[in-house]
């Protein structure tokens, strides 16, 4: 049997554990499909290119408003996926490269499993099985798309943000299953590129997890855009491929070339045999791991979507860097937190939030005061006739301690990083309002804005 002083399963942010501080000891990293994992290759970075993509058309569809002429002539759907990919499909391949290059490090190209403790079976893609047994492990293996039944069931065919945005045309129709996320980002591009989108969410409003006036403030300006079967599940999905029948659980219908699954994600736990290594897992699937990102099992650690609470991109990083650590220095552990993780939704207008929201506050019965100020309030805000956006700052009365921030409109994954940073360094209200600078006529203007409004 072969021997590794540590093994990483997963080449997404597990590929980030492994540096030269490594160099000394045996490496192996498993990655079974893309190196990069979904950040890169169908997650944060080309929904993102796409999105920004999808607002530059918006853009020019809407210089009248600034009083300029121009031709909207539409989003050249393969020529941006094209641009897209051909970028990200590089950054994987010198990923794989760079890493295959390293004398300490064994690259594995197959799946893994646990075939006891520390003990692990490489099925390579080429040259058959490998059993390995590892002083360490780190778990990285990610997450994949949740597929309900009704689907997955229907033998017709799906899309899921892993092949979606790599399609050859833009459907004529997209019908979108599940409001989360996904969907608010996607439907952006699809319907920048012609599509006419249908989203069919459970719940009453889309992105329901915001504060309820964002969730709600979103849901209406969209509603125009999009034909929002708001309250449905989809019983059924018949028809052909190319001409789909949604069945809603109302007895309702909506027709579609081309159905998206966005309903969530689930961790890739199950297809590991953690048993056999003696790693535990919560109900919901993930890993267990303590602040230390350490596993039931010992010597085995775990990250990202597999064990995260909150599956983004900026977490699994984080989470990574204390991997990297902890492996290396088992006497002076470090450990991080998931309280005050902010999270931004790529929309347009963009949202952004951080810590608690108006909800979670009450249920907890906290006593809490809201500060709000909207973008067109701000000199800004009048350059960009800016007529919807707006910040709402949670802070306890009288103390001023900040308990959460809510942003939506133009630029506000950026604006937000102040608040985050106060929250995360205990910075009051009243402090971060009066004792920096706060650029005049800048955007950020709003944060102060509404930081000034808990005074009223
Ligand atoms: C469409 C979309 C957009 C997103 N946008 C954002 C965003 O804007 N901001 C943000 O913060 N987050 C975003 N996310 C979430 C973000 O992509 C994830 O939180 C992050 O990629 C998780 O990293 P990870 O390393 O845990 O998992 P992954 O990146 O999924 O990596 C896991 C890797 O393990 C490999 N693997 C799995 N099982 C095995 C096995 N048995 N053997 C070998 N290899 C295996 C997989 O092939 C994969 O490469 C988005 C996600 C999606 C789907
Ligand atoms: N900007 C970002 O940070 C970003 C962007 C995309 C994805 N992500 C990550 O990827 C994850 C997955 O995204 P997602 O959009 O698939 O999940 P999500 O959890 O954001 O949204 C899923 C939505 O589907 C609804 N739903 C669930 N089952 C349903 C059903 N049977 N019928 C109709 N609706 C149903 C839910 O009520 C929810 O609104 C996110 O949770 C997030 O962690 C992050």
């Amino acid at each position: 049997m072969r021997h590794h002083d540590l093994v990483v399963i997963g080449a997404g942010s597990g590929n980030a554990v492994v540096d030269d501080s490594f160099a000394d000891l045996d490496v192996a990293v498993v990655e079974e499909r893309w190196f990069g994992g979904t950040c890169l290759n169908a997650g944060c970075i080309p929904s993102k290119m796409l999105a920004h993509t999808a607002q530059v058309a918006r853009t020019v569809a809407e210089a009248a408003a600034y009083d300029v002429d121009a031709a909207a002539g539409g989003l050249r759907w393969r020529a941006a996926r094209d641009r897209v990919f051909r970028r990200l499909d590089a950054e994987r391949d010198k990923g794989r490269k760079g890493r295959r290059g390293q004398d300490f490090v064994t690259v594995y190209e197959g799946r893994a499993r646990f075939t006891g403790p520390r003990t692990l079976r490489m099925e390579r893609f080429a040259g058959g099985p490998v059993d390995v047994r590892a002083a360490q492990v780190v778990v990285a293996a990610g997450g994949r798309p949740l597929v309900p039944p009704a689907v997955a069931d229907s033998g017709l065919p799906y899309e899921t943000s892993d092949t979606v945005m790599r399609i050859d045309e833009p459907p004529r129709r997209l019908a979108i299953l599940g409001g989360g996320y996904i969907a608010a980002e996607l439907a952006e591009v699809f319907a920048a590129a012609g599509s006419a989108v249908t989203i069919v969410e459970k719940e009453q409003r889309l992105l329901g997890p915001q504060d309820e006036t964002v969730a709600q403030r979103f849901t209406e300006l969209v509603r125009p855009r999009y034909d929002l079967r708001l309250g449905r599940e989809v019983t059924r999905v018949g028809g052909s491929p190319g001409a789909l029948r949604l069945t809603l659980d109302d007895g309702s219908t909506a027709e579609a070339d081309t159905l998206l699954v966005a309903v969530g994600r689930i961790p890739n736990s199950d297809r590991l045999d953690l048993e056999a290594a003696g790693v535990a897992t919560h109900h919901d699937g993930r890993v267990i791991v303590d602040r230390h990102q350490r596993t039931s099992a010992e010597g085995v650690f775990a990250l990202g979507d597999i064990s995260s609470p909150v599956p983004l991109k900026h977490v699994a990083n984080r989470e990574a860097e204390v991997v990297a650590h902890n492996l290396r220095h088992p006497d002076d552990l470090i450990s991080c937190d998931h309280e005050q993780v902010p999270a931004a939704v790529f929309t347009q207008p963009q949202i952004a939030s951080v810590g608690l929201t108006e909800r979670q506050c009450r249920d907890r019965g906290l006593d809490y005061a809201a500060g709000t100020a909207c973008y067109a309030d701000t000199a800004y805000g009048w350059a960009m006739e800016d007529t919807t956006g707006f910040c709402k700052v949670l802070a306890e009365p009288g103390s001023g301690r900040l308990l959460g921030a809510h942003l939506m409109g133009p630029q506000a994954a950026t604006l937000i990083q102040p608040l985050v940073v106060a929250l995360a360094l205990g910075i009051d209200a009243a402090t971060l309002a009066r004792r920096p600078y706060w650029i005049h006529p800048a955007l950020t203007e709003v944060v102060d804005n509404a930081l000034r409004d808990l005074d009223r």
